[in-house]
């Protein structure tokens, strides 16, 4: 692949249901120098996040997590940057918001987590994974076809944003 990486970004029940919240995450994606790809806003389904969360099926926890990701709408995110798995999981903070509230009060599960099931954000963890996650919930997306059609524009820096679409788009001059 090229200069940039892709990476899923959610922001999960709790805090899509808070337009206040919801415009300080996307102040701070833009301010961190994230380009937005994909950008919607969508009740994840039940068959969708049991794919997405397969990993964990026999956890203590997974029923209390399949249903709280399919109680309300999310905001889901494909970021684009030079690091962007590593940068976007550095300011969500660890995964389980009652310690995260005391070791990083500032990250973003650490301000809008409500307990490690609601915490609030989730960062894809590595390549793999990103590839993974995108093609659940955006299926539509190409990946290759992005970094062999879309990807120079990011780089070179000649995209415009949409504010409304919360979305980065090619400018053709
Ligand atoms: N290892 C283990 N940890 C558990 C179990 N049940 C709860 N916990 C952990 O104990 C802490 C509190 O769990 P809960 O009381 O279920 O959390 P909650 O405040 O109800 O919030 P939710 O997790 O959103 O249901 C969390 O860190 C959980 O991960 C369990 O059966 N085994
Ligand atoms: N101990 C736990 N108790 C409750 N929920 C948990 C626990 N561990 C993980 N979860 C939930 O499962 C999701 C996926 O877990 P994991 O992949 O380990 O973390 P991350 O989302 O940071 O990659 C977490 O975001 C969280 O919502
Ligand atoms: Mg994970």
């Amino acid at each position: 692949m090229g200069y940039l990486e892709l990476t899923l970004a959610i922001l999960k029940p709790n805090v899509a249901v808070n337009p206040v919240a919801i415009k300080f995450v996307k102040n701070l994606i833009i301010t961190s120098n994230f380009k937005i790809v994909r950008s919607k806003r969508q009740k994840c389904k039940i068959k969708e996040l049991q794919l997405f969360y397969e990993e964990h099926k026999d956890k203590f926890f997974y029923n209390r997590l399949i249903t709280f990701m399919s109680s309300g709408p999310s905001e889901l995110f494909i970021l684009a940057k030079e690091n962007a798995i590593q940068d976007w999981r550095k300011l969500l903070g660890p995964t389980k918001v009652y310690r995260t509230q005391f070791e990083e009060p500032n990250s973003l599960r650490g301000l809008f987590g409500q307990s490690d099931t609601r915490n609030a954000f989730h960062g894809s963890d590595s390549k793999e994974s990103a590839e993974r996650e995108m093609s659940i919930f955006f299926p539509e997306f190409n990946i290759s076809d992005w970094f062999v059609s879309e990807e120079q524009f990011f780089v070179n820096g000649e995209i415009k944003f949409q504010e409304d679409k919360f979305i980065h788009v090619i400018q053709h001059t």
